[in-house]
């Protein structure tokens, strides 16, 4: 690939992880941001100028955006759209300008309102977590993830390839989707899951008693299926408001589902509430564990420590000092860890590797499942 100008409009974790996965594998590129907001450039920018993982920040659109190949848009979905017109007439005739945002059909319409579509590739990385901002990023959050791609017939085949090139050598995996479909299917096994995640917190607390004890006792199963409650409120807000129909039309199955439950568990229906849990378990054991979804893949390792103050500082430190990057840590209790063991994820298979190997020579128990 010739040495390329990307630019950036939105520098959270998607925007940061993007372009730290860029300058990885093309030094030699030039990486460039917009800083937004009025007050100072804030930590996020400075930190990335700071690691060399942006060369340019610049407050002037028309400064820095007229020279660039690629223009990524990181906001959240209606703050990208409002960049639109403004960057039709700044950048070059074969700028090419890609969104990341988790919904298709706003941008696509709006594109074409614009009279942007030959220079519009939509895409939306499969992978991300409930953190924001740079400091959350990683040049290996997207790795093995699928990275959808929405050209539509007026995006020019050379423009698809290009994209298709660079999400490959980030290390995800480019798919080809109808945006239609996309806003579909991100519905389904996305969109809603969040509002459910997000609902039943809500009832949750809502629900508990002065002493909080629903809030106490709350762990294993609640608090993993409820992780995305956390999510950035934001990038959620748009993503109801521009994904409205599709979400409402799964909402819609989803409420009739859980009444025809409702009035399973009235009638003691065996066979029906049987049924209920292996059809599911089923389907959910076919859905490969360490292969690319919605989640990217999971690398991580158990192992027992101390409960004593310091510990998970020390294992912390271990790893940081063997230049093994951490993507999450903390201590979990489950029926699998009755007792309680240190779980560690990781960003890459070789750091899991490399993890291990060296928690089984400092003497740790180490549990591989
Ligand atoms: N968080 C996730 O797991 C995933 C998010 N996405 C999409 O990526 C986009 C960005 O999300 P994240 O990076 O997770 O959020 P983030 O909150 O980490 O980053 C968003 C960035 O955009 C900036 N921003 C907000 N309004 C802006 C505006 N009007 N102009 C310019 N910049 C503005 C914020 O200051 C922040 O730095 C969203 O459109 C989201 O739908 C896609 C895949 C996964
Ligand atoms: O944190 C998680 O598990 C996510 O589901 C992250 C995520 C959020 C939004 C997207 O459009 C894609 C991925």
């Amino acid at each position: 690939m010739n040495d390329l100008t990307i630019g950036f409009i939105g520098f959270g974790l998607i925007g940061g992880s993007i372009a730290r996965a860029i300058k990885e594998a093309h030094p030699t590129f030039t990486l460039l941001s917009y800083h937004y907001s009025t007050g100072d450039m804030g930590k996020g920018l400075e930190d990335a100028l700071k690691d060399h993982v942006l060369d340019f920040v610049y407050k002037d659109l028309q400064e820095g955006f007229s020279s660039c190949d690629i223009i990524f848009l990181c906001a959240p979905v209606l703050s990208n759209i409002t960049y639109l017109e403004q960057l039709k007439d700044i950048i070059k005739p074969s700028c090419i300008i890609t969104d990341v945002g988790s919904v298709k059909g706003c941008i696509h319409r709006a594109v074409e309102e614009i009279g942007l579509k030959s220079n519009f590739i939509g895409g939306h990385p499969m992978a991300g977590s409930e953190k924001t901002g740079y400091e959350n990023s990683h040049s290996k959050l997207l790795e093995n993830a699928y990275y959808i791609l929405t050209p539509t017939d007026e995006t020019p085949p050379a423009t698809t390839e290009i994209l298709y090139h660079l999400v490959g050598s980030m290390g995800a995996i480019p798919l080809v989707l109808d945006y239609k479909e996309h806003d579909n299917i991100t519905a389904a096994i996305s969109h809603l899951p969040h509002l459910i995640a997000t609902s039943l917190v809500n009832l949750v607390k809502e629900s508990d008693d002065s002493e909080e004890n629903m809030r106490t006792l709350a762990a294993g199963g609640f608090k993993d299926i409820t992780r995305i409650a956390s999510s950035s409120p934001a990038m959620w807000q748009d993503i109801c408001l521009t994904n409205t129909k599709s979400i409402q039309n799964f909402l819609d199955k989803y409420i009739a589902s859980l009444k025809e439950i409702y009035y399973a568990l009235e009638e003691k229906n065996e066979k029906y509430i049987y049924d209920l849990f292996d059809i599911a378990g089923e389907y959910r054991d076919s859905i490969p564990n360490k292969s690319s979804g919605i989640l990217a893949n999971v690398y991580e390792t158990y192992i027992d420590i101390y409960d004593e103050a310091g510990s998970i500082a020390t294992v912390a430190t271990l790893l940081a000092s063997n230049q093994i990057s951490i993507k999450n840590i903390g201590i979990i209790h489950n029926r699998e860890f009755q007792q309680g063991v240190l779980r560690i994820e990781f960003y890459e298979r070789e750091a899991l590797i490399k993890a291990v190997e060296l928690l089984k020579k400092y003497r740790y128990t180490v549990y591989e499942r």
